[in-house]
């Protein structure tokens, strides 16, 4: 078992990473929650839900699953979570745990966040992406617009990671988790960037993927503990992610994983820092390699348009006066962010869809 404490504005809480929590979560979740609403999707019920309902006997306990799938943060499925929290009586004095991966976490959390002005929830993330998303109390839904427009800033009371649930992920999730593990070491730490790169997942072992998993939320909460409400720093945990965030709503939520267009635009990042932010040492080759022999759908956008594509990345949350600002990094573990004009901009999108992507 590992433990580290997160300290946010609110209050402080743990992420305890163990293997088979999910069995022992009377020990876990106080007692002093009456009403408790386990909200899942249909895939990670199939696994997990009965489980977590056992080790909750006892307790006034509530089910709501929702459909698997990236579709499902929506304002739809917060309106029907909204209904099940009316009907099934919860107060303040009320618990949600949140059971599945980023998607259930940022919904459910922000069904948590607005219902009665906010009441209580637990992460229980059960995919490798949501080591980054459980953590650092961001939580929202989807607009057909753009990724996440609609949110708030609400942190857990706790995260509980079981991490033998990871034993039933397909290898397309594995892939999706670990863009975010090596965004993660690129804004933090050569070597470990390094073994990444050189590391096949199939040949993830164990106690490989804890020891990621550890690493990843230790970045993670240095940055949001120091920037909660992203002033500044917490705007490098977006490496990537403006053309992600754009490819995502462009394509359609879901058609591709957000680990999957996060490893993208990560890619496009590490290029465009060579040209606008004086990078020299960054490793794009063996990263390309990398995302290959991983079998990252690079070639899924290629027939994206960079007019769209920019009319996207321009509702991302860091634009600023209508101009893009990209997270780009100097060299590793020394991110930055650097604003780029509309033609320049298309101008980056046009090369690396035609000439890198093809
Ligand atoms: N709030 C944040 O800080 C933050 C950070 C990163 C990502 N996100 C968000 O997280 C979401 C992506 O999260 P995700 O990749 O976990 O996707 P997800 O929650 O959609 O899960 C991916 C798929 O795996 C299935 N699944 C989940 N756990 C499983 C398990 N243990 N075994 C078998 N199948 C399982 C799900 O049913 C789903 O089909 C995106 O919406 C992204 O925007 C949020
Ligand atoms: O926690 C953060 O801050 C992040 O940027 C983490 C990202 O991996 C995550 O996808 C986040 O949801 C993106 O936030 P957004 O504000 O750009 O929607
Ligand atoms: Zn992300």
């Amino acid at each position: 078992m590992s433990r580290l404490t997160i300290q946010a504005n609110s209050h402080s809480y743990d992420v305890v990473i163990e293997a088979g929590i999910r069995h022992h979560l009377n020990q876990w979740v106080p007692d002093n929650y009456k009403e408790i609403l386990v909200i899942t999707d249909q895939e990670v019920a199939s696994h997990y839900l009965d489980d977590v309902i056992t080790s909750l006997q006892g307790r006034s306990v509530h089910t709501h699953v929702v459909p698997s799938g990236e579709a499902s943060k929506s304002m739809s499925q917060y309106q029907v979570l909204l209904d099940k929290c009316i009907e099934v009586n919860l107060d303040r004095k009320s618990l949600i745990i949140a059971l599945g991966g980023g998607m259930v976490g940022d919904l459910a959390g922000f069904t948590a966040s607005t219902y009665l002005r906010g009441i209580d929830f637990i992460q229980m993330p059960t995919t490798i992406l949501s080591h980054d998303s459980s953590v650092g109390g961001k939580v929202g839904i989807n607009h057909p617009r753009g990724k996440n427009l609609i949110g708030s800033f609400f942190n857990p009371v706790g995260v509980l990671y079981d991490v033998e649930t990871l034993h039933s992920l397909p290898s397309k999730e594995i892939r999706s988790g670990y863009g975010e593990v090596i965004k993660h070491a690129l804004l933090s730490d050569r070597s470990w960037l390094e073994d990444l790169l050189e590391t096949s997942f199939d040949n993830v072992r164990n106690a490989r993927l804890i020891h990621d998993l550890e690493k990843g939320i230790q970045v993670k909460a240095g940055i949001v503990e120091k920037d909660e409400r992203e002033q500044g720093i917490r705007k490098f945990l977006n490496l990537g992610h403006t053309l992600a965030h754009a490819i995502e709503a462009e394509l359609g939520y879901g058609k591709i994983t957000h680990g999957e267009a996060v490893a993208i635009g990560i890619l496009f990042s590490l290029q465009l820092s060579e040209r606008k932010a004086g990078a020299t040492r960054l490793p794009v080759g063996s990263y390309v390699n990398w995302m290959e022999r991983s079998g990252y759908p690079i070639h899924s956008i290629q027939t994206l348009q960079p007019v769209e594509l920019l009319k996207r990345m321009k509702v991302d949350k860091k634009t600023v006066d209508h101009r893009v600002h990209m997270v780009l990094l100097k060299g590793i573990g020394e991110p930055c962010v650097v604003p780029v004009g509309d033609e320049e901009m298309l101008a980056e999108l046009e090369r690396f869809l035609n000439e890198v992507i093809q």
